[in-house]
Formats: C-alpha cells, sequence, structure tokens
C-alpha cells in the first residue's frame, strides 16, 4: 500500500497541496480526479520524489520512500517524455536496459507490451509518426517495462480511441490483480464506474474523498428515483424526504427510512399513476459531481 501523510506542498507563497493524506491500496485500481490545476501531477511529481514536499511523507507499505525504492516505480509523466524522431523499439530498449533490464530482455518485454496494444508493427517506426492515441500507448509502454512494484499514471487513457481504453484498462487490471498499488489521474469520469476500485477526489489542493467505490455507492444507497403522471412537487412538503432534484414529473430523493419511502409510494400511488418508483444507483461521475458542489 501506498500512502501519502500530511503532504504540503506551495510554489512562491501559494499553497497548491494542503496537508493531503490518502492510500492507493495494492490489488486495486485508484483512480484519482479533481479539475484542472487542483494538484494531481504535482501529489504525482511528490511521490515519484520529483518534486519535494514542504512537509509530510510517502511510505510504501509503511517504509518512507527512498532514492533506494522509487526505481521500482513506472511512471508515465504528464509531459511524456520519449523522443519523437527516434524509433519506438530503440528507446523502449534502451529505457528497458536503464532499469536494468538486459539488451534482449528489454526488447523482448517491449514487443510483448507492444504486442498487446497491437502495435507490434510500428516498433521500428519514428515515434513522431504514429497517432497521438499510439503514442500514448507507447508512452505506457515505457512505464510498464521493467515491471514496476507500484504504478503511476498520469491521465494514461487521454486520446485514447474505445479500444485502445480497453487495452489500457486490461493491462492496469492485470497489474492491479498482482497487488500492485496503481494511481492514475483522469478527467474521464465516464470510465470511473467501470474502472475503479478505490477513487480519490482533490480539489483546491485538498482531498475531498478516498474511499473504495463500493464505500462510495453505499453513501447514496437510500436515493429513489420517482417518475409520476403528475407534478412532483409535493414531494419537497413531506416528512422524512430530501429532494436531491426535481423537473415536472420526475424526481430524485433520499428517504430517511424505507418506512418514508412505503408511506411516499402509497401517497403517490393515491394521486395518480406511478411510472417508476426504483432505487437509484448513482454513478461514480455522479458521486464524484455532488462531492465537489
Ligand atoms: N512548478 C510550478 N511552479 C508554480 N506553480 C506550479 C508549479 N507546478 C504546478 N503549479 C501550480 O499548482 C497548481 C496545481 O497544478 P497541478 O499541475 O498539480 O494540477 P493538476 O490537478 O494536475 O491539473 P491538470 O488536471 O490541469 O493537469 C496549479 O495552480 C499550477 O499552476
Amino acid at each position: 500500500m501506498l500512502e501519502l501523510h500530511h503532504v504540503s506542498r506551495s510554489f512562491a507563497q501559494n499553497p497548491v497541496l494542503n496537508d493531503i493524506s490518502f492510500t492507493v491500496p495494492g490489488g486495486a485500481l485508484t483512480g484519482f480526479v479533481g479539475a484542472n490545476g487542483a494538484g494531481k501531477t504535482t501529489t504525482m511529481r511528490i511521490i515519484m520524489g520529483l518534486l519535494s514536499a514542504d512537509s509530510g511523507s510517502v511510505t510504501l507499505n509503511g517504509q518512507p520512500l527512498t532514492g533506494a525504492t522509487r526505481p521500482n516505480f513506472g511512471y508515465m509523466p504528464e509531459e511524456r517524455g520519449l523522443y519523437p524522431k527516434q524509433p519506438v523499439i530503440d528507446q523502449l530498449v534502451y529505457l528497458g536496459q536503464l532499469h536494468g533490464l538486459t539488451r534482449s530482455g528489454a526488447r523482448k518485454r517491449a514487443m510483448e507490451l507492444l504486442a498487446r496494444f497491437g502495435l507490434d508493427d510500428r516498433a521500428k517506426s519514428k515515434l513522431e509518426s504514429l497517432s497521438l492515441g499510439n503514442q500514448q500507448r507507447v508512452q505506457v509502454t515505457a512505464a510498464l517495462l521493467h515491471e514496476p512494484d507500484v504504478l503511476i499514471l498520469d491521465e494514461p487513457f487521454s486520446g485514447l480511441d474505445p479500444i485502445a481504453v480497453d487495452a489500457m484498462s486490461s493491462i492496469l487490471r492485470d497489474y492491479a490483480a498482482r497487488g500492485v498499488p496503481v494511481l492514475f489521474s483522469s478527467h474521464q469520469l465516464d470510465l470511473l464506474d467501470v474502472l475503479v476500485d478505490h477513487l480519490v477526489i482533490i480539489q483546491d489542493g485538498r482531498i475531498l474523498a478516498d474511499s473504495s467505490a463500493d464505500e462510495l455507492r453505499a453513501t447514496q444507497a437510500s436515493r429513489h428515483r420517482l417518475s409520476l403522471g403528475s407534478d412532483t412537487g409535493w414531494l419537497r412538503s413531506e416528512p422524512g424526504v430530501t429532494v436531491i432534484d426535481i423537473s415536472g414529473h420526475e424526481a430524485l430523493v433520499n428517504f430517511d427510512s424505507e418506512s418514508d419511502a412505503q408511506r411516499v409510494l402509497a401517497t403517490a400511488m393515491s394521486r395518480g399513476p406511478v411510472a417508476e418508483f426504483a432505487v437509484h444507483r448513482p454513478s461514480l461521475a455522479d458521486i464524484y459531481r455532488e462531492i465537489i458542489k
């Protein structure tokens, strides 16, 4: 498990991270979401030791991170980092060797990963001759070459087409299944539900959520969607009901208890037809939007 403990960082008196703590469990995919400028990249750079924290610490399995443990990290930085004018395979072999692989071991591993992304036939091409989405796949390949113990990926899904998203998802899932902590930032909220086991939400340099996806969903378990034959405005004055959203004949509400739900259902039926009265399972994207409100 990777953990951040009370990490703060300012740039020129401007606080960017304010006492942030969160966990990246092993064996799970952790999504790191927040608006532009919220502090995701700064956090990842601190985890990687590329930037120092003003205070706080980062630990892996309880041990503070040192130069000796960080080489086992796989990192895809926001600014990427491979050379556009060099052939893909040459760069990957070179990077693999920097991480201690033999030349032939690095080549074998790079070709396996490229094949997984459907790019083995482009191994000898210059990086810049690939589409942006394919360049992105190569960047991720570079982070995975040395079979890292921890994966930190800054926006790995940006620019990928749906097939590449699937390939990337399955690679990240494989890593998580090995027990590796995987942290990735993303602005693609639609991916959260299908991908993440754990979600960390950051806003203005503060952590608003650090929970398993199941825990987050459970916080919203009492939510119901109602679709009636007439206006739903009367729900606002019902005891035991919190209205989240009302639009004409439809409403999204929270009931304080199951008996409140049953009473409101009976009232609704006495007022006219009930087209829908169902437990509403919000997506993680919905939950995210609500938390950052
Ligand atoms: N080297 C730096 N010097 C000064 N300010 C910086 C530096 N690096 C980051 N910042 C500021 O810190 C804040 C957080 O930036 P960061 O890149 O961590 O956000 P982010 O959540 O990754 O955003 P995005 O989603 O746009 O990539 C921003 O206001 C940014 O301008």
